[in-house]
């Protein structure tokens, strides 16, 4: 036997004689499905949670700054809240921020309809669901996750602040994880700001008389809910705090390196 068929080199490994495995990679690869259960296994969504996180930074990661927009799934166009989503991705465009929203029906649908029909950029992140549903017709960018959670850390990271409108339980969601990200400082600078005062009045008045009266939340934990009716005040609360955070990073970055 010569030298050259007494070696397989495999990638980077080097196999001589009688180590020389019986398949090269490829076929082993492809001339065979194998089972197949291995797909509903955790070792497997971990590479595809993973694959989400890869897809959704590259299709985020150069956005420019943005805020993400929360509402019902359940408004219908022509209702009075429809139009306020309207109003805030509209102005949320003429002030230069990209809108995110959930990419659903509803005031989703609103808020990218305003920012579109402005001239902002309008991102959708969708959600799979159990009952067929596309994005809506308003986004310029779009991602539909798999995972939850993944889907909530692009909110997250890729936006400035939240402005949230009148919704149910998955608006209460992203608004308390929203809260509580920044209450815990896992975000800075990170203004909430709820559009209709009539419709969160309630809320705020139970977390005063509940929460605060028993000792569950802060005095200036109440500063976090800043609720308005008006979709210019809510886009100046994101700009002053957008200020602050980019004089903020300018200084930290012109000081002793960490
Ligand atoms: C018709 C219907 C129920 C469609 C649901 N389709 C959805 N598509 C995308 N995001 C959603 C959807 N439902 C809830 N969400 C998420 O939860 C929030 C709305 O939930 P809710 O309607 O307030 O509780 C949105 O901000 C969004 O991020």
């Amino acid at each position: 036997m010569t030298e050259e068929e007494n070696v397989r080199r495999a990638g980077p490994l080097t196999y001589r004689g009688r180590a020389i495995p019986d398949t090269t990679t490829d076929q082993r690869l492809l001339d065979r499905r194998g089972p197949a259960d291995w797909v509903h296994t955790d070792p497997w969504r971990v590479l595809r949670i993973q694959s989400e996180f890869v897809e959704g930074f590259g299709l985020l990661s150069e956005l420019p700054s943005a805020v993400s927009v929360f509402g019902s799934a359940r408004i219908r166009p022509g209702s009075e809240f429809y139009e306020l989503g309207v109003q805030v991705g509209a102005r949320l465009a003429e002030a230069g921020y990209a809108t995110i929203t959930g990419g659903g029906p509803g005031m989703m649908e609103a808020a990218n309809k305003g920012a579109q029909q402005a001239g902002g950029l309008s991102v959708g992140l969708g959600i799979e669901l159990p009952f067929e549903q596309s994005l809506n017709s308003y986004i310029d960018m779009g991602m539909t996750f798999r995972y939850f959670f993944v889907r909530k850390t692009m909110f997250v990271k890729y936006s400035q602040a939240f402005v949230v409108l009148p919704g149910g339980f998955g608006t209460l969601d992203e608004l308390f994880e929203a809260i509580t990200l920044v209450q815990t400082k896992k975000i800075t600078r990170f203004p909430v700001v709820l559009i209709g005062t009539e419709f969160w009045g309630g809320l705020r008045t139970w977390v005063e008389d509940s929460l605060l009266k028993h000792g569950l939340v802060a005095d200036h934990d109440m500063e976090l809910l800043y609720v308005t009716d008006d979709p210019e005040e809510a886009v100046r609360i994101v700009q002053q705090a957008h200020l602050h955070l980019e004089n903020r990073f300018e200084r930290d970055e012109a000081g002793p390196a960490s």
